[in-house]
């Protein structure tokens, strides 16, 4: 294992081999390893700066879904909300991590790829804003 500075960097040959052994993997045992994975990535979703903050803010967002939600529809919707943000910002920093993957040099493409996932971050962090601000509004406004 090399490092380059900020990342861990496997050896060619020890990458293949750990992707062909994964693939050869059947039943209970991938579903595992598979989950391993996502725990990874949860991990490396939390070295990110924005994921963080969201993440904590999710927490305060989630005990005030307790408190806005009239019956558990409501709650499990706000809460759908919030998790939604966590997941589209997984994701963009997914398209990120692949982006800087192929290269730092300018290309169009490169540029669509990240600002289509930095919108897909607006759109969740909106939904999320106007369910929390509709529900804050009826709660207060609508039932004192
Ligand atoms: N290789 C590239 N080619 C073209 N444009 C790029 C490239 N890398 C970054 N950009 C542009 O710069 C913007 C910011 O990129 P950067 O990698 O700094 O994102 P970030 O700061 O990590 O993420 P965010 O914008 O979500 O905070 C991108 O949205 C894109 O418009």
């Amino acid at each position: 294992m090399k490092h380059d500075g900020r990342h861990a960097v496997a050896e060619p040959c020890d990458q293949n081999n750990a992707a062909a052994r994964h693939k050869r993997r059947t039943g209970l045992t991938r579903l595992l390893h598979a989950g391993r994975h996502s725990l990874h990535g949860l991990r490396d979703g939390w070295g990110e700066k924005a994921f963080r903050l969201e993440a904590c803010l999710a927490l305060l967002l989630l005990l005030l879904a307790l408190w806005l939600g009239r019956d558990w529809v409501q709650v499990l919707l706000l809460t759908g909300c919030v998790v939604l943000v966590l997941v589209v910002e997984l994701l963009n920093s997914a398209i990120e991590a692949a982006i800087d993957r192929i290269g730092p040099q300018w290309h169009e493409l490169s540029r669509r790829a990240k600002d289509m996932g930095s919108a897909a971050v607006l759109l969740s962090l909106l939904l999320c804003a106007g369910a929390f601000g509709a529900a804050l509004f009826h709660r207060i406004a609508l039932h004192g």
